[in-house]
């Protein structure tokens, strides 16, 4: 099961600034969610402490039955799509998307297979063979997506810096995670500071002040 919930939530800063407030929120399996409020409201917090890139001060956060609090970033069976995609230039397409699989000691047949699925379902077949560094930003982003969906996730986290640079890069970014959702039936957690953005998206929407949920 793909449902989070998380259970009075807070995030405090060692300098004693309290980020998060008591957040209580159920994300139900295959929900889009849509986390939207003004900038320094905590949404990015949220996001990370849920992918293990911040560390709790206290509350729990579960995926399906099982309690995340104290299991490492790359055992939660979420995917995380941050800003600078993180790919390797030196690499092709290719060995950038296996990069997860292989650390996970995944048969090379299988790896084969996600990887070419994979770009099939993001239309960038052609770019498999090519060096990270000979492709265009609209590429990366697809290959970033590639490889955080190829480990089959039951959850993707995206931070809207993910999508840097341009409308083009946004609008073509939005397209794909609504489609990880539908068609790959994932969890979508999407952080945005764009209001009419927030409110065009299809899901679940939560609107965020001072740390803490406002409409619940
Ligand atoms: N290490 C830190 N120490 C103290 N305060 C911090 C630290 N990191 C982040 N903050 C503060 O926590 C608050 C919440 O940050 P967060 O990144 O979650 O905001 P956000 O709502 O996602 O905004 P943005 O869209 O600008 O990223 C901000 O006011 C930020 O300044």
């Amino acid at each position: 099961m793909a449902s989070i919930t998380l259970k009075n939530l807070n995030k405090i800063y060692p300098n004693g600034f309290v980020s998060v407030k008591d957040v209580s929120l159920t994300i139900e399996d295959g929900e889009f969610v849509t986390f939207h409020g003004p900038s320094g409201c905590g949404k990015s917090t949220i996001l990370r402490m849920i992918g293990g890139l911040e560390d709790i001060s206290s509350g729990q956060i579960y995926l399906g039955d099982e309690l995340l609090n104290d299991i490492l970033p790359r055992d939660r069976k979420l995917a995380m799509a941050f800003q600078n995609y993180r790919l390797y230039g030196y690499l092709s397409a290719y060995e950038n998307i296996a990069l997860g699989l292989k650390l996970r000691n995944m048969p090379r047949n299988v790896i084969d297979t996600r990887v070419k699925t994979a770009v099939k379902f993001f239309g960038i077949e052609d770019v498999l063979n090519k060096k990270v560094t000979e492709l265009t930003d609209a590429q990366k982003q697809k290959i970033a997506l590639c490889r955080a969906t190829v480990c089959h996730p039951k959850v993707l986290l995206v931070d809207e810096d993910f999508a840097h640079g341009s409308d083009e890069l946004r609008a073509d970014m939005l397209q794909d995670i609504q489609r990880i959702n539908k068609e790959l039936n994932l969890t979508v957690l999407y952080v945005t500071n764009n209001y009419e953005e927030a409110t065009s998206l299809d899901g679940k929407l939560i609107l965020m002040k001072d740390g803490q949920i406002t409409n619940q």
